[in-house]
């Protein structure tokens, strides 16, 4: 077989790979998902092997820690959550919230709009990053309204494209000054190739020097995305992380994993652990 016909068949691949991914994401219900994933016993702010201290941890230590800040921070793949912004919000000043799905940026707007019809209770990750920030809890309402005054927009993306963004993205010329994703890029890829490109596709969006707080699920194969919406993931071992993360010419600044304790494991998907890469754009 000649090149020309290896490489037209791979990039079929490819397109059914994708074409089956997007057929996937068509039944997500946000409300399910936020249900699953951020409600206990995952999202257990009393238990202090719970998952959310650890993560909230890492995105404060990340944000605060004084090499990360100024204009711009882009959220690539936020769902219909707001917890990955919450350290955030405090050191810049222009923030955009990104997904691929209408139902998930219809679900941001209204929790943005405030008419407290969102699908759950953010409250008790707004009181837990104030304490994380030295404030007293009831300063929640504080940074709720911090977070809805540094939004700009919420945008579609699609990480699979070179330019994951609208053209009419307001970015500046040069690229964001952060990005930070979660649980996106292994569950929206069909095999690891796909989530390499990707990782270089949002690598596009930030401007050299920049940060990359990068999330994501560790031994993860699929998830369910609302009842009967099974999502295929892309499992990724600490390894593979870095070796990605190099090949897409980031310094790593710091990898922290967390074990998920055996009650954690609910049957919403087969996740094992979950990484936290800080990571810079040379
Ligand atoms: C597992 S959810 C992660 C949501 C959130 N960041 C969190 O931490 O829970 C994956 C998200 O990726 C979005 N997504 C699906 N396909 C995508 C694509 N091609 N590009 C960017 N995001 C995509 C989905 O709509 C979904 O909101
Ligand atoms: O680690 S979690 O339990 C979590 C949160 C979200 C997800 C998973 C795990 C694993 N499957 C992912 C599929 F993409 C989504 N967690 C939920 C509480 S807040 C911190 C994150």
């Amino acid at each position: 077989m000649d090149q020309k016909v290896k490489t037209e068949r791979k990039e079929s691949e490819q397109k059914k790979g994708m074409e089956a991914m997007v057929a996937c994401y068509q039944g997500f219900d946000p409300a399910a998902y936020l249900q699953y994933n951020y409600t206990p016993p995952r999202a257990d702010f009393d238990r202090p092997d719970s998952i959310v201290p650890w993560k909230l941890g890492c995105l404060h230590r990340a944000f605060t820690e004084g090499d990360v800040g100024g204009g711009v921070l882009v959220d690539v793949g936020s769902g219909p959550t707001i917890y990955q912004v919450l350290s955030g919000c405090e050191v810049f000043d222009k923030l955009f919230l990104t997904d691929f799905l209408e139902v998930n940026r219809q679900e941001l707007r209204r929790w943005l709009g405030g008419e407290g019809c969102s699908s759950l209770d953010w409250t008790p990750y707004l009181k837990h990053v104030c304490k994380l920030e030295g404030r007293r809890p009831s300063a929640w309402s504080e940074k709720a309204a911090r977070l809805r005054s540094v939004v700009s927009d919420v945008l579609s993306i699609d990480v699979h494209r070179p330019n994951p963004l609208p053209l009419d993205a307001q970015l500046p010329a040069a690229g964001a000054d952060c990005l930070v994703s979660s649980f996106c890029l292994e569950s929206v890829s069909p095999d690891l190739a796909s989530f390499d490109r990707a990782l270089g596709h949002i690598g596009s969006l930030l401007r050299p020097g920049g940060h990359l707080l990068l999330i994501g699920a560790l031994g993860e194969s699929y998830y369910m995305g609302g009842p009967g919406v099974r999502i295929p993931v892309v499992p990724l071992d600490e390894a593979q992380v870095c070796a990605s993360l190099k090949a897409s010419g980031y310094t790593l600044v710091r990898l922290e994993v967390y074990t998920l304790p055996q009650d954690m494991r609910v049957g919403v998907d087969d996740v094992t652990g979950v990484f936290f890469v800080k990571a810079r754009k040379p």
